[in-house]
């Protein structure tokens, strides 16, 4: 724990802040994740090559939102795993195998998500640009969950 955080502890969080405010303070934490977080600066420009491509492809109501929904719900997962990270950081600075096992899964929480946002996005512009069927979409997410599976079995782990 560094001198700042311990320091930090004697100022008693005012509740009764505006709506304003409290805004505010949620854009702080986005704009600290946005400079901080190299993944999340990654994932937000992939996000929005994502968006403005689809503005040209002939898409239906029900796969704009699909998108919409799967470029945030990334975005979500990776500020959840800062926010993870950072609580760790926070409450246990130094090498734990707990820690570290906690870490590897909340880590785990964003591949899973982007994997499936790389299946959505085949599944919607392959139909979309190549008229492909949504089936691969579905082989892919098939053969990374076969993967995980045959891992899973063959992977020890120190717990
Ligand atoms: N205190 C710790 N004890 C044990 N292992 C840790 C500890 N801190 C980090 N690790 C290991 O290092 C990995 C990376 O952790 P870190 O907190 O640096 O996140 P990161 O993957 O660099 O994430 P980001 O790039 O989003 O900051 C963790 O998944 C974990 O395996």
């Amino acid at each position: 724990m560094n001198n700042s955080n311990k320091n930090n502890n004697s100022k008693i969080p005012n509740k009764n802040i505006s709506l304003k405010q409290s805004f505010s303070f949620a854009f702080k934490g986005l704009i600290y994740i946005y400079k901080m977080e190299r993944n999340f600066r990654i994932q937000s420009i992939v996000g929005i090559t994502v968006l403005i491509v689809s503005l040209f492809c002939n898409l239906s109501t029900i796969e704009f939102i699909f998108l919409l929904f799967t470029v945030m719900l990334v975005l979500v997962m990776e500020t959840l795993n800062t926010v993870v990270e950072k609580l760790l950081d926070f409450i246990h600075p130094i090498y734990n195998s707990t820690i570290k096992t906690i870490k590897d899964i909340s880590a785990a929480l964003v591949l899973i998500t982007s994997v499936f946002a790389v299946v959505i996005g085949i599944i919607i512009f392959g139909r979309a640009l190549f008229n492909l069927h949504p089936k691969y979409g579905i082989i892919i997410a098939t053969i990374f969950l076969l993967i995980l599976n045959l891992l899973g079995a063959l992977y020890k782990t120190d717990d």
